[in-house]
């Protein structure tokens, strides 16, 4: 893209369809008389003269406690300069976003029209008791000093600037894993800091609190090397004054071991990069641009540790991994201040995690295959899911220990539940899946284990604990992406076609045989029928080789269930099989029914699909509250398309009289309360949220599941097989890989169901 068209996205983006990129929400009812009357007037009084009594009241009856406040000045706005107020809105809304997204912060970006001190000061304190904490961003220094300073001293709420520690955090988190990497100690390294303003000066010192040493510092500002000779020095600047007799930044990066660029774009030179010691550490972090383009650096010198404070190169070293996160610790216990022991610990938490596996979904956030530990991953990515339940547990856990917390936190493991809650239902049902199927992980066979994500999935699905994988594929192929993937596990390939070691292959076509030679087939055919991987697969876990079955990744899903039905066959007294697929929504998890098999089910058939879907609702931990869909509601239309949901609503009210279930109903009745309280009010919903919803026949199903999809307006889980006798599942053609190991948590979970059917089945049999 030329940097024209980029200028026109961003001011698209920023202008379409409403201008900015926050807003304010109410989070309480507000549509009766009587809602209106609580917010506001009369109502409202009653928190007031709380409040009035004990203004700590204002934590319990208000936003304050969540709410922070990102104040700007606008004059060292990115590496823009004094740009103004106005001007720097644009940044201070995208704080507030970023704040939002990545902690569940609320944020009121303010701009203050003044440069002077003491009336920024004065403003900033006059607003303060809006607010849970003072995020400030982008005031050039030596001013930021002071400000900060002085707020800090004379407000009782947390104050950070963020541009100063956010960075500091983030960047000596990067510094410490950079240099494990280059084999240096931080004691011996020799560091250049160009730039001398509020970021620099703050990372500097955290170095320092880190092990750096003040000796072993060169730092530069704007007219070239801050030497101790050099008359007046603004007191910051002479803290880190050398005595060397040195003057530009092409003399102090001779032999330098780390760059540090909070300055300008473009003012290390090639040259500048060879000069520099064996693995040169540069964090040229000066937004947009950078000291050094990223790609020149990376081609100048192949032993470097790069890093920008940009997105769209590896090392993304920026104080949004910072702030949100500090923040939160420090608001969750009502911290009064944002110390240095709250900062160190952020930095190991964020050192620390960098270290350890990263999730699938980071990788495909950010089109990877593999992330992990090394040079070009020496920090966590902004999108990692860990970040949440990590680093504010740290801050506040260090807040407390430190003296400044005013709410301490007793239960870390509910916290961190209540950190990842922050970040929405989708990961928390995910992880309700995935830690379930640890509990008791089964033998999964992969039928198609010799395509890459297949493969990537299994890892997981092995690394994590949540199955045994057993992988089906030609061996050759399996063991080269294996190797690729840095797959080193000791688990079961089998290949159908050439399994010479256990002939499996002729004992499943025996069995196959056994039981159909009366039907047409012979040996023969048997026996090259298991060469096929879907039907050997199915043999494998019929014949209890395996405990459950994952296909479809490369085929249509009618050629798979073929299969599956053919060896498998259905539960014991069912008549179909069916297909629901979870929907992760914002009102929480939908599940919709049937999404795959019945093309027209009949009355009959949608009660079979209401009691399957039931239970896979009661396997993920939730009551089944389910709606029988259609066009008409309650009898609005005669015609057979809405009689025949009428018929199974009313076969299952008369034989399973505790489902909660009811029909035939709109969409929109079936998940508005109101609505359907207003004009159903005899409907056995009731008050009750609706979370599943089954649909008159495959178009309206499949069509709905689909589209919410495609549109981003929920994230899937499913297609999940209901009715079959074994633990088998069939993925979508071209799922990715966290939608397989989502299904393979699902097949470790039906399995462990099945089991203890049958084993509930042989007690009460021996009894
Ligand atoms: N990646 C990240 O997370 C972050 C990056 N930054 C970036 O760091 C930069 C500085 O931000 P901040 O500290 O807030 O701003 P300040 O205005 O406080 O500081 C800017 C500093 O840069 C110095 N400077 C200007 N030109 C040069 C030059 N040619 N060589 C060396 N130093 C020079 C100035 O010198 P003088 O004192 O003489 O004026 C001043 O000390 C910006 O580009 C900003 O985008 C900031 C925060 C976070
Ligand atoms: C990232 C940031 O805060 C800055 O560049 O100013
Ligand atoms: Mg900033």
């Amino acid at each position: 893209m030329s940097e024209e068209s980029k200028r026109r996205e961003a001011l698209i983006y920023h202008a379409k369809p409403t201008p900015g990129k926050i807003k304010v929400v109410p989070t309480k009812k507000y549509a009766s008389q009587r809602d209106l009357s609580l917010a506001y007037s009369p109502g409202v009084a009653e928190p007031c003269l709380e409040i009035e009594k004990d203004k700590n009241n204002a934590y319990k009856y208000t936003a304050k406690g969540n709410l922070v406040a990102v104040i700007s000045n606008g004059t060292a706005v990115l590496g823009l300069g004094n740009i103004g107020p106005e001007a720097s809105k644009p940044v201070m809304e995208g704080k507030g976003l970023l704040f939002k997204i990545f902690a569940d912060i609320d944020v009121f970006d303010i701009e203050v029209d003044t440069e002077n001190v003491d009336e920024f000061i004065q403003t900033v304190k006059m607003i303060a008791p809006t607010f849970g904490g003072i995020n400030l961003e982008d005031i050039k220094a030596p001013e930021a000093f002071e400000i900060e300073r002085r707020l800090k001293k004379e407000l009782n709420i947390p104050v950070m600037h963020d541009d100063q520690h956010g960075t500091a955090i983030i960047s000596a988190a990067a510094l410490i894993n950079a240099l494990e990497l280059a084999e240096k100690k931080i004691e011996n390294v020799n560091i250049v800091i160009s730039g001398a303003g509020a970021a620099a000066i703050s990372c500097s010192r955290l170095y320092q609190a880190f092990g750096a040493k003040r000796e072993n510092m060169v730092m530069l500002d704007s007219k070239g090397v801050i030497r101790n000779d050099r008359e007046n020095l603004s007191k910051e600047k002479a803290e880190f004054a050398t005595h060397r007799k040195i003057d530009t930044l092409e003399e102090a990066m001779d032999n330098a071991d780390v760059f540090i660029g909070l300055s300008m774009p473009d003012i290390v030179t090639p040259e500048m990069l060879l000069s520099m010691a064996k693995t040169p550490i540069v964090f040229a972090m000066a937004n947009p641009n950078p000291e050094v383009k990223y790609d020149i650096a990376v081609k100048t010198r192949k032993d470097i540790i790069m890093a920008t404070g940009r997105s769209d190169h590896p090392n993304q070293v920026n104080n949004v991994l910072g702030f949100p996160f500090i923040f939160r610790g420090a608001l969750d216990v009502r911290a009064t201040k944002i110390n240095e022991a709250m900062k160190m610990a952020a930095v190991k938490a964020l050192a620390r995690l960098a270290k350890e596996p990263v999730p699938e979904q980071v990788n495909i956030a950010y089109g990877e295959t593999k992330l992990a530990f090394g040079t070009d991953y020496i920090i966590p990515k902004p999108f990692d899911p860990r970040l949440i339940a990590e680093v504010p547990p740290a801050v506040a856990k260090a807040a407390m220990e430190s003296g400044v917390a005013n709410e301490p936190i007793t239960d870390w493991e509910k916290y961190k539940d209540i950190l990842r809650e922050r970040l929405g239902s989708d990961n928390k049902l995910v992880r309700l899946l995935l830690n379930r199927a640890k509990l008791d992980p089964k033998r999964v066979v992969f039928a198609e284990a010799d395509q890459l994500d297949v493969l990537k999935a299994a890892q997981i699905a092995y690394e994590d604990g949540i199955a045994y994988p057993i992988l089906l594929g030609r061996k050759d192929a399996i063991e080269r992406l294996m190797d690729e993937i840095d797959f080193d596990a000791d688990v079961p390939i089998i290949d159908p076609k050439a399994d010479e070691e256990t002939d499996r292959k002729n004992k499943y076509a025996e069995v196959y045989w056994k039981q159909r030679k009366r039907r047409g087939v012979t040996l023969y055919s048997a026996q090259k029928l298991m060469r096929e991987r879907n039907y050997f697969a199915a043999m494998m876990v019929s014949e209890g080789d395996a405990d459950a079955l994952i296909s479809g990744y490369s085929r249509n899903y009618p050629t798979v269930v073929k299969p599956m039905l053919e060896l498998i066959g259905m539960t014991k007294g069912t008549t179909r099989v069916a297909t629901t697929n979870v929907m992760m929504t914002k009102r929480g998890p939908l599940f919709l029914s049937d999404t795959s098999i019945n093309i027209d089910p009949s009355a009959k058939d949608l009660t079979k699909i209401a009691q399957m879907t039931s239970q896979v609702v009661k396997m993920f931990g939730m009551t089944p509250i389910m709606a029988m869909t259609s066009y008409s509601n309650f009898g609005s239309s005669d015609h057979i398309n809405a009689s025949k949901v009428r018929e199974a609503v009313s076969y299952l009210h008369r034989h399973f009289p505790d489902m909660i279930v009811d029909g035939e109903l709109q969409t929109d009745f079936a998940l508005n309360n109101e609505m359907r309280r207003e004009k159903f009010p005899f409907s056995k919903l009731a008050d009750k949220k609706v979370n599943t919803l089954i649909f008159p026949n495959l178009d309206a199903a499949n069509i709905t599941y689909k589209l919410l999809k495609e549109l981003n307006e929920a994230q899937s889980i499913g297609p999940i097989m209901m009715g079959m006798r074994k633990p088998v599942h069939i993925l979508q053609l071209g799922a990715n890989v966290d939608e397989i190991v989502n299904m393979t948590a699902i097949a470790v979970i039906d399995a462990q169901h099945k089991e203890k059917w049958e084993q509930e089945k042989a007690n009460s049999k021996s009894v």
